[in-house]
């Protein structure tokens, strides 16, 4: 393996996430000192050429320490409230500190939406993009205030993850409370070792991975681990170290072994798949048989109306579908030719009848090669 300092070099755009539970001392109030400090260092990585991008958490924590509440609020509208109220100080504090060393902050607040729907997810890459040309500092969160539950992307590893695909960052910076992922929750067991590095796709990682060591953190290893296999897939490194280890962006720009770095194995998708593969959410499942899911695992195939066996779900043409082996499993994503209501009509039959049953014929595949990402 390339060794890290090297590989360090080769990086040009960062996306840092900063954690709740390390924002806001486990829900204690912003860690203000802790800010600043973080700040300085992006800005002194960002006078070094280091394109910048902060993804932070600490809303919902902050709002709650403002208001006086202990716990986090079970409903969902106190939650929001709270998010809107702690995302004022959050902001603040980082548009003084970024100040302070020259640079404007830029606040972004996304839903889901915004990057599921191609037209504001273009929209929304080239807003970033602009922002980091204009050499500003953006400061994402989710738009924890409208996003509905079922909607909610809930933890910020996974929106650093989809951020990284975005605007096609190098690595991803998540700080956390732990000096990394270890073989199993350190807060648990005292013998825990730290994995150094390895590849994000590596199945052992998502075994070692466990829940959040806090009330206030959300997703915890699990979906750092996830968030790195995501980034992965633009070709985007990780590396989950340590917020609380003294200069630790500066010290991984220096090349310094902290922390784990989790490296993309694959080679990264084109834009468009990418985008497919950054849905969260389809809106149907082709269910395939053993030969379709062979057809397209193996050779890289087309999916074929003959090769479904069930339809689920209601889907508009050109909307993003899942296709499931016989067992079950989550196979690939894909834009789909036709509607769910056409699919339910074609699966099964040879391509050269689609027109004889439909009256028309778009395409002879469901889902066409180049718009269908195995996963
Ligand atoms: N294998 C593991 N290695 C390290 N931390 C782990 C592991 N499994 C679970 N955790 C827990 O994940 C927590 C960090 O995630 P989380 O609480 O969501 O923080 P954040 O707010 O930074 O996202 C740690 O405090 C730790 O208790
Ligand atoms: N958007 C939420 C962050 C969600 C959250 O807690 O994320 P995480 O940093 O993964 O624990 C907030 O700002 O409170």
């Amino acid at each position: 393996m390339q060794d890290r300092a090297e590989f360090i070099r080769t990086t040009r755009r960062w996306i840092v996430k900063i954690g709740s539970a390390l924002l806001t001392r486990d829900g204690a109030g912003l860690d203000r000192a802790a800010l600043a400090d973080w700040a300085g260092q992006m800005a002194r990585l960002r006078k070094q050429g280091i394109e910048i991008v902060l993804v932070s958490s600490g809303a919902v924590a902050e709002g709650m320490s403002r208001m006086g509440w202990k716990q986090k609020p079970k409903a969902l509208f106190e939650k929001q409230a709270a998010a809107a109220i702690g995302q004022m100080s959050l902001i603040h504090a980082y548009e003084v500190n970024f100040q302070e060393h020259g640079y404007l902050a830029a606040q972004v607040l996304l839903t889901h939406d915004d990057l599921a729907n191609r037209r504001r997810y273009l929209n929304a890459r080239n807003t970033l993009r602009t922002l980091v040309e204009l050499g500003t500092i953006p400061v994402i969160n989710e738009n924890d205030t409208v996003a509905a539950e079922e909607i909610r992307l809930g933890d910020n590893d996974t929106l650093g993850a989809l951020v990284a695909n975005l605007v096609e960052a190098e690595l991803l910076v998540i700080l956390t409370d732990q000096q990394g992922l270890y073989d199993k929750d350190p807060r648990k067991f005292t013998d825990a070792q730290l994995i150094s590095s390895g590849r994000a796709n590596d199945e052992r990682f998502l075994e070692f991975a466990g829940g959040a060591g806090t009330a206030i953190g959300s997703g915890g290893m699990r979906t750092k681990v996830l968030a790195a296999r995501r980034a992965a897939t633009s070709g985007c490194a990780t590396v989950i170290a340590s917020g609380r280890e003294a200069n630790v962006l500066e010290r991984l720009y220096a090349g310094e072994d902290l922390g784990s770095l989790l490296l993309p194995d694959q080679a990264p998708l084109v834009a468009r798949k990418q985008w497919i593969a950054s849905q969260l959410q389809s809106r149907g499942q082709l269910w395939l048989d053993a030969g379709a899911a062979q057809a397209i695992q193996r050779t890289g195939g087309s999916l074929l109306p003959v090769g479904v066996v069930k339809v689920e779900g209601e889907f508009g043409r050109g909307e993003v579908v899942s296709c499931m082996s016989p067992e079950g499993k989550l196979l690939a994503k894909g834009l789909v030719n036709y509607n769910s209501d056409e699919a339910e009509r074609i699966k099964r039959k040879p391509s050269r009848e689609i027109e004889g049953i439909l009256g028309y014929i778009d395409a002879p595949e469901l889902i066409h090669r180049d718009n269908l990402v195995l996963l």
